[in-house]
């Protein structure tokens, strides 16, 4: 079911997105039973709402908004990379996690490398994370094997000291680094008195039905927790406020965040019904790619790693970067 439902948003996407270069295999989409896929076409509020990031972000650091007066680059695309984090010590003990701030394991550790060598090759130039560690490491970690070599940088905005203690004094230093951008509206659902449990445990308490009720309806939270719909308000309207105005201006981003904020937010993008997204399981440590154009998301799969054979989800303007990259470190 699994490879059937993920070659269908494959060849979904396909069709809408033509040229060769398109990822064939479907194991590694991290996907499983979409029914419809590919169709952001939807207008996006482009509109940017007042950012409270922005206003102590340095100029030279930051990626261009509408709001500072820089002229969107209307025809050109920008590439926006999902990746919910690797595993952590908490999916390891099978224990429900949300808003407790749990590190990765070892093989999250590896997964997250691993996801890293998926989009070494694709331009990051602002990175959005939760402010939850498992997806921070993930972004470093994925960060760390980009061909780049640009430094991801934490951008502190606690505090006017913060930021002042954090400034960077060198034009050339900023060009080389990434700001890593954390938001707790990316964070995973608060999964309220659940939290710690043990979900075999909470299963054999409350029954199978009423914890796959909490775990994967739409609109049914847990005890005091988060319901997705209530998860999707609040990743979705930062993904419109904060984020589509990047990509309007034609910065590739990355997002590192969690199973139900990504969930929503591919929710919006792909315009699943809550019927559909109930049922859109994410892979930890695997990067999804998508293609912002014209006011339009297009997604292109996932990316192959540098090594394996075959053609992937590049398009024409990613082709040409990872042609310079090419050239510059050859
Ligand atoms: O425990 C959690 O926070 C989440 C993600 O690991 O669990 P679920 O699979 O129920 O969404």
């Amino acid at each position: 079911m699994a490879a059937s439902t993920s070659q269908h948003a494959l060849v979904s996407a396909k069709s809408l997105c033509a040229g060769p270069s398109f990822e064939t295999r479907t194991s590694k989409v991290g996907f499983v039973s979409v029914r419809r896929c590919c169709l952001g076409a939807r207008k996006l509020g482009l509109v940017c709402a007042s950012n409270s990031q922005s206003s102590v972000m340095e100029p030279a650091q930051l990626p261009l908004s509408p709001q500072s007066g820089s002229t969107p680059k209307k025809s050109s695309e920008s590439a926006l990379i999902l990746i919910r984090h690797g595993e952590s010590l908490w999916n390891e003990k099978n224990l429900f996690t949300g808003c407790v701030d749990v590190p990765l394991t070892p093989k999250g550790v590896d997964e997250a490398i691993e996801a890293g060598k998926r989009i070494c090759n694709i331009p990051v130039d602002v990175i959005y994370t939760s402010s939850l560690i498992r997806a921070q490491m993930t972004a470093m970690l994925a960060m760390m094997q980009h061909r780049r070599k640009k430094v991801p940088i934490v951008v502190h905005s606690e505090s006017e000291q913060s930021h002042r203690w954090s400034k960077i004094y060198s034009e050339e230093t900023k060009k080389q680094s990434i700001p890593v951008i954390t938001a707790w509206q990316l964070n995973e659902r608060m999964y309220g008195e659940l939290q710690g449990l043990n979900k075999q445990e909470t299963a054999d308490r409350f029954g199978k039905e009423q914890v796959h009720e909490w775990r994967r309806s739409y609109d049914i939270p847990p005890p005091n927790g988060e319901s997705l719909e209530m998860c999707a308000e609040r990743a979705v309207a930062y993904f419109k406020d904060q984020i589509v105005p990047q990509l309007v201006a034609g910065k590739h981003v990355m997002i590192a965040a969690h199973g139900n904020s990504l969930r929503s937010i591919i929710m919006h993008l792909d315009k699943l019904t809550s019927q559909e997204v109930i049922s859109l399981e994410l892979s930890t440590g695997i990067p999804m790619l998508y293609i912002f154009k014209e006011g339009k998301f297009i997604r292109r799969g996932s990316p192959a790693g540098p090594s394996e054979a075959g053609v992937y989800a590049y398009t024409r303007s990613l082709a040409q970067y990872r042609q310079k990259l090419d050239n510059m470190f050859q």
